[in-house]
C-alpha cells in the first residue's frame, strides 16, 4: 500500500531518482523520530506520502519561480523541508523554517543536513522572527491557526509583495471571511489536489481595511 502511494506520488511530481531517494531518507527519519517523539499525527504516517509529501509538494506549482520560502510553524517539515528536499538542485532556492518546539528543530537539522536540503531552521516563536525575514517570495503555513491570525504574523510580507500560501481544510472559506473583516487582499481559493474537501488559500496584496 504505502509502495504504491510512493510511486504515484513520484510519478505525478515528476522526482528525479536523486530527490526520491532524498525522499526517502525523511520519511525513514519521520518513522523512526515518530516512535519516540510524535511529530506528526500517528493516524497519518501510514499515508505519509500521500497527506504529507503530496501534499507539500502541490505547492510548487502554485509559485514555480519562486526561489526564496518561508515556512511557519513546520513541525516535522510540512510543507518545508520537503520542498526544500525537492527544490534542492534549483538555482538560489532556500527555505526557512520557523519553529518553537526545540525537538521538532532538532529533526528538521539533522534530517535536513542528511538530505542536504537548503534551510535555515529557526528555533524561535513567528512573532519574534518574521519582521527580520526579508526577500521572500512565498510563506507558507499548514495547520498553524486561522487566516486572520496567519495574515497578522505575515502582514510585514505580504503588505511588500510576498506571496501567502495557506492549506486549509474545509473551513477555508468561513475563514476568508472573517479575515475580509479586518483585511482587504487579492485571494484565490485552489482545491487541494491530496484532499477533496480541502482548499488552498493563496494570498496577495494585503492591505488593514480602514477602521
Ligand atoms: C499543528 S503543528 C503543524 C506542523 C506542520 N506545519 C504540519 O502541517 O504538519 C503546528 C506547529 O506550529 C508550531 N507553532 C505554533 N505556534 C508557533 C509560534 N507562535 N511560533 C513558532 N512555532 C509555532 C508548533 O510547535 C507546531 O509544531
Amino acid at each position: 500500500m504505502r509502495t504504491d502511494l510512493r510511486a504515484r506520488v513520484l510519478i505525478e511530481h515528476n522526482v528525479s531518482r536523486e530527490t526520491a531517494e532524498a525522499l526517502d531518507l525523511y520519511v525513514a527519519k519521520l518513522t523512526r523520530w515518530q516512535t519516540v517523539k510524535n511529530l506528526v499525527g500517528p493516524a497519518t504516517l501510514s499515508e505519509v506520502w500521500h497527506r504529507h509529501v503530496a501534499d507539500a509538494l502541490q505547492l510548487f506549482a502554485l509559485a514555480p519561480d519562486a526561489k526564496r520560502w518561508l515556512d511557519l510553524g513546520s513541525g516535522a517539515g510540512i510543507p518545508g523541508l520537503i520542498l526544500a528536499i525537492a527544490g534542492k538542485g534549483r538555482p538560489d532556492f532556500h527555505v526557512s523554517l520557523v519553529e518553537s518546539n526545540a525537538r521538532k528543530c532538532a529533526f528538521l537539522s539533522e534530517t535536513a543536513r542528511l538530505t542536504g536540503a537548503p534551510v535555515t531552521v529557526h528555533n524561535a516563536r513567528i512573532e519574534a522572527t518574521v519582521n527580520s525575514l526579508t526577500g521572500i517570495d512565498v510563506v507558507c503555513a499548514r495547520a498553524l491557526a486561522p487566516l486572520t491570525q496567519l495574515l497578522t504574523w505575515t502582514e510585514p510580507l505580504l503588505t511588500s509583495g510576498t506571496v501567502g500560501l495557506f492549506p486549509k481544510g474545509r473551513d477555508a472559506a468561513a475563514e476568508l471571511t472573517e479575515a475580509e473583516d479586518a483585511w482587504t487582499f487579492t485571494r484565490d481559493l485552489i482545491p487541494s489536489r491530496t484532499d477533496s474537501q480541502a482548499r488552498i488559500v493563496r494570498v496577495t496584496s494585503l492591505s488593514r481595511v480602514d477602521p
